[in-house]
């Protein structure tokens, strides 16, 4: 068993946790640049956790200029095991109303204009994605929404698009029925790749706003209506949140589903090939198969 370290991500409408105890911001340098934002840091009934707003206080960054790599460099450099991205989205489901949340279990990547990778030139590497979500946070982020009294769907597919623009219809009726998306969103994507490859188990908790722009009965999606949702969904995502360590508890054993494990064989270039620049650039997210 190895101490747990939870980390937020908290998206659009939630840019601080006030649950903390003994909380204060702390700015965390790393070789991506600088995170979002200074990370909160603290603890939660006993267990550490820390909490990082995607867009920065005061919503400075937009879903293409989030600094994802510093972020989830950031949260592992602190010690983060487990990372709940917490995401405004809008629906492909009649069933995933407004205020609805979704576990989500798959992603379908359109962004297009993104870095999406730790690695490259001087250190390639290969990981799977298969399953791009932990399993296992996934279930006690469902266990505490229902908890809570939310009404949580099991698993979705959430589809990154680039932004910052909502969808044309055709393209919110293509995603729906010939995708086979459920959800729709701007920001976990990269941020769920990078926390595979940083060997971080991430599970992804989207907060239905509105139903996009094919739904027949509700128009165009506007930034009123999502501005409406967001505020009783953030304090839903709150009470969530604060029952997450006990369901979680202060200490874990390897990840089940390998999360923890995800460089294992996924390094391609040869020892001695390997750019010692590059690799000073890895020492956190692969510090622990580069040795
Ligand atoms: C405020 S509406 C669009 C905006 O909200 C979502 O952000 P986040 O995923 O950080 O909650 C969506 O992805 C867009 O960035
Ligand atoms: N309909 C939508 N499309 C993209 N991102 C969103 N965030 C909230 N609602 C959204």
């Amino acid at each position: 068993m190895t101490p747990i370290r939870i980390g937020v991500i908290g998206g659009s409408g939630l840019y601080d946790m006030d649950a903390l105890e003994n909380k204060h911001w702390t700015r965390v340098d790393t070789p991506w640049g600088a995170p979002s934002d200074d990370i909160l840091t603290g603890t939660l009934a006993g267990v550490a956790m820390v909490f990082l707003p995607r867009h920065g206080r005061g919503h400075v960054h937009d879903p293409a200029t989030v600094p994802y790599r510093a972020n989830i460099d950031a949260l592992k450099r602190l010690g983060v095991t487990d990372v709940i991205s917490v995401s405004a989205c809008g629906s492909f489901r009649d069933t995933m109303a407004p205020g609805d949340f979704v576990i989500v279990d798959q992603f379908i990547d359109r962004t297009v204009a993104r870095d999406t990778s730790f690695f490259g030139t001087g250190c390639v590497a290969h990981v799977s994605l298969a399953h791009p979500a932990c399993a296992r946070l996934g279930a006690a982020c469902h266990a505490a929404a229902l908890d809570a009294g939310i009404t949580v769907h099991d698993g979705g597919t959430y589809l990154a698009m680039e932004g910052p623009q909502f969808s044309t219809m055709a393209e919110s009726k293509m995603y729906r029925e010939q995708w086979g998306a459920d959800v729709i969103g701007m920001t976990n994507m990269p941020e769920a790749k990078l926390a595979r490859e940083a060997e971080l188990c991430y599970a992804s908790v989207a907060m239905v706003t509105d139903y996009d722009s094919w739904h027949p009965d509700h128009g165009a999606v506007e930034i009123t209506d999502i501005l409406r949702l967001m505020q009783s969904n953030a304090d839903k995502a709150r009470a969530l949140l604060t029952r997450l360590p006990a369901l979680l508890g202060a200490a874990r054993a390897p990840c089940p589903h390998g999360c923890d494990r995800a460089l294992d064989h996924a390094l391609m270039t040869a020892p001695d090939k390997r750019d010692p620049a590059v690799l000073a650039r890895l020492d956190a997210v692969a510090g622990r198969v580069l040795g």
